[in-house]
């Protein structure tokens, strides 16, 4: 059986004076290497992506992380310019793309943006700047030309007795992840259920309640050291034998 391929959305980066439709090479890598699956770079447009006709050529979709923060309005927030930078067009692409996933039992995994944008196309809403509040980590992406102190492990969070995380890993308690980010869950939107909490309390995972197959989302970055670091990679096998299976139910 050839490996089966996912859908991986994409931001819109400029640089070299022009627009492009890019990902990055820890996703498609942790991808091919551990989870064992080929990926199609979805392009972002705020409209004329067809998710269903999309769905229908993948057997799995990941949605990676970013540096852009998902628009306030599509949480009924007011925009600040602190909110920034937006990325429109790939709102409008992985919103639609989660909530049909879902719906049919294709497997998820949303990993940092992806698992505030899971929040968002379910209902919940976002926290800004969480390092501001009383009491909250600093869980912003470390300043330094190092890309592997940027992506350092640094971090326990506490995986949930009984949650799906739980048993793709093997094992309920602490954890060690990285942390890349300033805003969180605030709100969790009504079908999902909190998987991992850090120490400060900001939600680390969350599961689609009643999912049909594999649907978590994590807010650190289990792609950067998936060959490696033994939690990340079990996520990522998890999915990889998730996307396999999808495939040879729809074969
Ligand atoms: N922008 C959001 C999501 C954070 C996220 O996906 N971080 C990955 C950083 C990737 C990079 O900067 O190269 C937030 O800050 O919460």
């Amino acid at each position: 059986m050839p490996k089966p391929i996912i859908a991986i959305p994409a931001d819109i980066r400029e640089f070299d004076g022009t627009h492009w439709h890019a990902a990055q090479n820890q996703y498609v890598r942790a991808a091919l290497k551990v989870a064992g699956v080929m990926s199609f770079i979805i392009p972002a447009f705020e409209d004329g992506n067809e998710t269903d006709a999309l769905l229908d050529r993948v057997d799995g979709l990941l949605v990676s992380g970013s540096a852009t923060n998902v628009h306030p309005a599509l949480y009924g927030a007011e925009a600040r310019d602190s909110d920034g930078p937006f990325d429109p067009a790939r709102d409008a692409t992985t919103l639609p793309l989660i909530r049909r996933a879902i719906e049919r039992g294709i497997p998820l995994f949303a990993i940092c943006r992806g698992i505030q944008e899971l929040n968002v196309a379910l209902g919940g809403t976002l926290a800004s700047e969480i390092q501001e509040q009383e009491g909250v980590w600093d869980h912003r992406k470390p300043q330094h030309d190092d890309r592997d102190v940027v992506y350092s492990i640094r971090q326990d969070v506490i995986v949930a007795e009984g949650s799906c995380i739980a048993r793709y890993l093997g094992t309920a308690g602490s954890i060690q992840v990285n942390s890349l980010h300033r805003q969180a869950i605030s709100k969790t939107a009504p079908g999902l259920q909190v998987e991992a909490l850090a120490e400060d309390g900001t939600i680390e995972a969350v599961s689609v309640i009643d999912a049909k197959g594999f649907a978590i989302g994590v807010q650190w970055h289990p792609e950067y050291w998936a060959e490696t670091d033994s939690p990340s990679r079990a996520l990522f096998e998890a999915f990889g034998d998730a996307v396999r299976a999808y495939a040879k139910s729809k074969a």
